[in-house]
């Protein structure tokens, strides 16, 4: 026995990361998702848990994470405090040892990408992480240099994303998938044309928006293969509808969402509640420039998702 006093104690697992789709509409092509950052503290009688190696009274803390991951199933995400106050119930409720149950939440906002020719709505942008960038050199013999950019955007399409036909070697275990979530967070960089940075009259903020808009519209309107294609469609797009754009460089982790195995509770997961890994995660990173262009964007920033 300890001859100290055992006070405060609480457990259960933290951050557990969650996103939800519900499909609304006649055709379920009206996406709508709920991201959470769920975290369970659990208060009751664990004397014995702490002081006599007993866990009897021990619920575990990966039952805790499932049962989340049921919940968003069973009764759906309406909001965090309703969410929160199934969980925190059912926690007290179900087990006597279990006196207190306080549960955490935080909600991360997202917001749709309209693309107006399309009636299907399962692409979003996060909501105000965006950082703008610029870098300007100016030399006496090589003249003005600028590349513009973004980072920090984070955007997901909730589906039209496949995965799969990839090479599969003795270490291999990736499942094929044909209906997955793709989210990345993006750093662009562009480099604007010599005639552009020259231009007092040049309208940097126009074409940011612009780029920006593009790229974003690629991304929402690209049924995608691999976040490669996704890459060089949002570069190409760019390209395209900007000309004072000559190169684009795209670092875009890949933000991977697993599907979470609810079969051991016996719900079934249409595609409807992931865990949203924050690492690992896939890298990639590639540039697309217009021909004759002589590449200047360099190519070994360090960038992390
Ligand atoms: O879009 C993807 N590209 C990959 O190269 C890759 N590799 C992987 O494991 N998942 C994915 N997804």
């Amino acid at each position: 026995m300890s001859k100290h006093v055992l006070a405060q104690n609480q457990y259960g697992k933290a951050e557990n990361r969650i996103v939800t789709v519900t499909r609304k509409g006649n055709d379920g092509a009206w996406h709508e998702i709920r991201d959470l950052n769920v975290s369970v503290a659990l208060r009751g009688e664990y004397r014995d848990v702490h002081l006599t190696g007993d866990n009897g009274n021990c619920l575990p803390t990966d039952t805790t994470k499932n049962t989340v991951y049921a919940f968003a199933k069973e009764h759906g995400v309406d909001s965090p405090e309703a969410f929160g106050i199934h969980l925190a119930r059912h926690f007290v409720s179900s087990q006597p040892v279990i006196h207190e149950a306080q549960i955490r939440i935080e909600e991360y906002a997202w917001e749709r990408i309209s693309v107006p020719s399309r009636k299907e709505q399962h692409s979003f942008a996060r909501k105000g992480q965006e950082v703008r960038t610029a870098q300007i050199t100016y030399s006496e013999t090589t003249g003005l240099q600028v590349l513009s950019g973004l980072k920090e955007l984070t955007v997901m399409n909730s589906t039209n994303s496949e995965f799969h036909g990839f090479i599969k070697d003795e270490y291999t275990t990736l499942q094929e998938a044909y209906d997955r979530i793709l989210a990345t967070k993006v750093t662009a960089r562009w480099a604007n044309s010599a005639p552009a940075a020259a231009d007092p009259e040049h309208d940097w903020d126009a074409s940011y928006a612009k780029v920006r808009r593009h790229m974003l519209e690629a991304f929402a309107e690209t049924y995608s293969y691999s976040l490669q294609q996704t890459l060089h469609a949002m570069a190409d797009r760019v390209l395209d509808h900007v000309s004072t754009v000559n190169e684009v460089r795209l670092n875009l982790p890949n933000k991977h969402h697993f599907l979470v195995d609810l079969e051991p509770f016996g719900l079934k997961n249409d595609n409807e509640v992931y865990f949203a890994a924050d690492r690992m995660y896939g890298l990639i990173e590639g540039t697309v420039h217009r021909q004759g262009v002589q590449p200047v964007i360099a190519t070994s920033d360090w960038i992390t998702a």
